[in-house]
């Protein structure tokens, strides 16, 4: 058995016709004292069981493999090599594994040494040069290490005939193109009997490890005396020669000697155990089969072949003389085998001429006279094609130890001048405006209760003075919280309220409308000079809202009157909501004298007003009453006269004359729309709401 750390040499055989050479290349080897052993793939269906016998004889390891052909006769044409097709079973080579390491022979080759030093290559392919185009490789001898790998991609190529030269060197020299290993010719020497570089020749003549006999001719086909010069050609086939005659020279009557004895004297006799079964070797080498014998029918009985193959049949007989000018009387020793199961020819020995075959043609299709062949490949067939199968590992995904790094300068980077820049001051107070402070709720807090104790309570105290107040007392917190009102403590000036450039400019403003502001300053809406009841500042400010004393009081409607529900029961007096604070009971509302006092009290404060401005009483305009509210009388109320005499004419319903006379109807307000708040080019008013009623109205109001 192989062990997978073992190193052979190998050839190969596809046909008898190649025995001798295969034979040779053995001894060649053993006689050169290698220590390697020796194997020989076989493609048995081309190769005769005698010749595998005498296989077994010389290799170490015979092995069966699967005959690659190359249909692309053309380019053997080429070459004039058809007996080529077959030599794409070298690929075979790169499958067998169980070995280290292989240096294959071609089996026309001849050891002058052993080159067991190739073995030692670490190159995983090496080859010698091509005597025909040197930058190429020659098959003939390779070391190689086998794998699967290179016999797949081999397989491909082989499989879609992918060869230049239609054959294995094509091929090989096409998948290891550029990266074989170059080895010195001398362990390829391919001696030519038309091309000879005699001076490198003789210098190189002692390293010289092997010897190729390309082409053709090889030595056992053309017989020993074809080349008796003294050539280099003709002094190599003579080392294969001697190493033959070594072998298997026939020397009838030699006494047989030890199976393993090999004479020196290529004229001696070769050694006993191939003595018989050298036949098929002879009947192979020309000039070496001696047909003409005594009476031996039974001359050959191999030991270690099927002995029904080797029996000279009748059938066989009887074909050897029908192609043979062999007479009928001659006995024949030696039969060869008749291999009917065999595609390839039966190589004739070579003593005689064999009848003319019809020769095979592989000439190329001539396009410019004839269509393409009728079995021809379909165009193109023979373009490379890659074929990818599905990964058939199981291995489970392991991520990378690490992944690239990302990419970097891929941040947003931030302008460093920023692009805001403040825009120039237009007005005078941005100038030197003071820093905004924050202000708090406590601070109002404590406002309030400073406030508390002042006589103007409800004037809004500034910023300013809440922090000029006295101390809030902390004992009482509490009671500061919970009396002070937030919409009260709210500051409601503003920042502007304060500057004199702009009370200078309101009061300019309003110097030039004189006139218009005068006739309001009693009506409370004017912007200077209100007075207030509590003694309130006359202030500018435009945010200064009236107090809740300064409003006037808005009439309130009464609480509706409770009817029975549907039950005709009162409603529990649980479920009744509290009354409001300060809204009448219905009992003491009087709707009518109610209305007669709003009247009246409009009216008065009007006239009161028209009149202290010693302004010309203007008529009041009659309007009816809204509708439902015609012709209510009260039988109570009296309507008061205004103070000018102007009632007299405008009073519906009055007797002339009578100013006295209180009256029995309610007089119908007057009533103008909402109108204009200001009207055009007039100032308008800065106090939005109305001033409430001063105290002199109010005590109009109240008598
Ligand atoms: O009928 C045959 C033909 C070939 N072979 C084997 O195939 C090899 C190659 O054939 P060969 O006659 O030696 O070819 P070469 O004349 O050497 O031709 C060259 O071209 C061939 C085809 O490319 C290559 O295989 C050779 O190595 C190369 O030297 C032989 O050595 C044998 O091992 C047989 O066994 N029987
Ligand atoms: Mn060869």
């Amino acid at each position: 058995m192989a062990s997978p750390d073992q190193d052979v040499y190998m050839t190969l055989l596809t046909s008898d016709r190649y025995l001798p050479g295969a034979l040779v290349v053995a001894h060649s080897l053993r006689d050169a004292g290698t220590t390697k052993k020796l194997a020989i793939l076989v493609t048995t269906d081309t190769v005769s069981a005698d010749a595998m016998a005498q296989l077994q004889t010389q290799f170490d390891f015979i092995i069966p493999v699967e005959r690659f052909s190359s249909d692309n006769h053309t380019n053997l044409a080429l070459m004039n090599r058809p007996d080529l097709h077959s030599t794409f079973t070298k690929i075979n080579l790169w499958r067998q594994v169980q070995f280290r390491k292989i240096v294959y022979v071609d089996a026309d080759m001849v050891a002058l040494r052993a080159p067991d030093e190739l073995f030692g290559l670490p190159d995983p392919f090496s080859a010698a040069p091509d005597i025909g185009w040197p930058d190429i490789f020659n098959t003939g001898l390779m070391v190689l290490t086998p794998n699967m790998g290179d016999y797949y991609a081999l397989k491909a190529m082989a499989d879609r005939g992918i060869s230049f030269d239609g054959a294995d060197q094509g091929l090989l020299n096409m998948h290891f193109k550029n990266t074989f290993n170059r080895l010195s010719f001398t362990y390829n020497v391919t001696p030519s009997a038309h091309y000879q570089y005699l001076p490198a020749f003789r210098h190189f003549q002692s390293s010289i490890s092997m010897a190729h006999f390309i082409g053709q001719e090889k030595p056992w086909m053309e017989g020993r005396d074809a080349h008796m010069g003294s050539t280099p050609y003709d002094q190599m086939v003579g080392t294969w020669w001697a190493v033959y005659d070594r072998h298997y020279k026939e020397s009838v009557g030699e006494p047989q000697g030890d199976p393993g004895h090999q004479t020196e004297d290529r004229q001696q006799s070769v050694d006993s155990s191939s003595q018989g079964a050298s036949t098929i070797v002879h009947y192979h080498t020309k000039g070496e089969f001696q047909p003409i014998a005594p009476i031996v029918s039974q001359a050959y009985q191999p030991e270690q072949t099927d002995s029904e193959i080797f029996q000279p049949t009748a059938a066989a007989e009887q074909s050897l003389h029908e192609t043979t000018d062999i007479p009928r009387d001659v006995e024949v020793a030696y039969v060869p085998p008749v291999q009917t199961n065999l595609e390839t020819h039966h190589d004739p020995p070579s003593y005689y001429e064999p009848p003319k075959e019809p020769e095979v043609q592989y000439s190329a299709w001539d396009a410019s006279r004839a269509p393409p062949p009728s079995d021809s490949k379909p165009e193109a067939s023979n373009f490379p094609a890659t074929h990818y199968d599905m990964s058939s590992d199981l291995t489970p995904f392991q991520a990378p130890e690490r992944y690239p790094d990302p990419p970097k300068d891929m941040w947003y980077e931030v302008p460093k001048t920023p692009t805001y820049q403040k825009p120039a001051p237009i007005f005078p107070w941005e100038k030197d405006a003071a820093k905004p402070t924050r202000v708090f709720p406590e601070d109002n807090v404590a406002t309030e209760t400073f406030s508390s104790s002042d006589p103007t309570p409800n004037s809004v105290p500034s910023a300013e003075d809440a922090r000029g107040s006295t101390p809030v007392t902390p004992t009482t917190p509490t009671i500061q919280l919970t009396t002070a009102d937030p919409w009260q403590t709210y500051t409601r000036s503003n920042a502007w309220d304060e500057i004199p450039e702009i009370e200078r400019y309101i009061g300019n403003l309003q110097k030039s409308r004189k006139g218009n502001i005068q006739l309001l300053q009693g009506y409370g809406s004017g912007i200077a000079q209100v007075s207030s009841p509590g003694g309130r500042r006359h202030s500018m400010k435009l945010t200064d809202f009236p107090t809740e004393l300064e409003r006037p009081s808005l009439p309130v409607t009464p609480a509706p009157i409770r009817r029975p529900s549907f039950w005709g029961e009162e409603r529990d007096e649980e479920g009744e909501l509290p009354a409001a604070e300060g809204v009448p009971s219905q009992e003491d509302w009087d709707p009518a004298a109610e209305l007669e006092k709003l009247a009246r009290r409009q009216s008065v404060v009007l006239a009161n007003k028209l009149g202290m401005d010693g302004a010309p009483a203007r008529e009041i305009p009659l309007r009816p009453l809204p509708y439902g509210s015609e012709g209510v009388t009260s039988p109570t109320y009296v309507a008061q006269v205004p103070p000018s005499s102007g009632a007299k004419d405008s009073a519906s319903g009055s007797a002339p004359g009578s100013d006295s006379t209180p009256r029995t109807t309610i007089e119908e307000p007057s009533y103008h729309g909402p109108g204009a708040m200001w009207e055009k080019d007039e100032t308008f008013p800065v106090k939005e709401t109305p001033a409430g009623a001063t105290e002199e109205e109010k005590d109009v109001l109240e008598t």
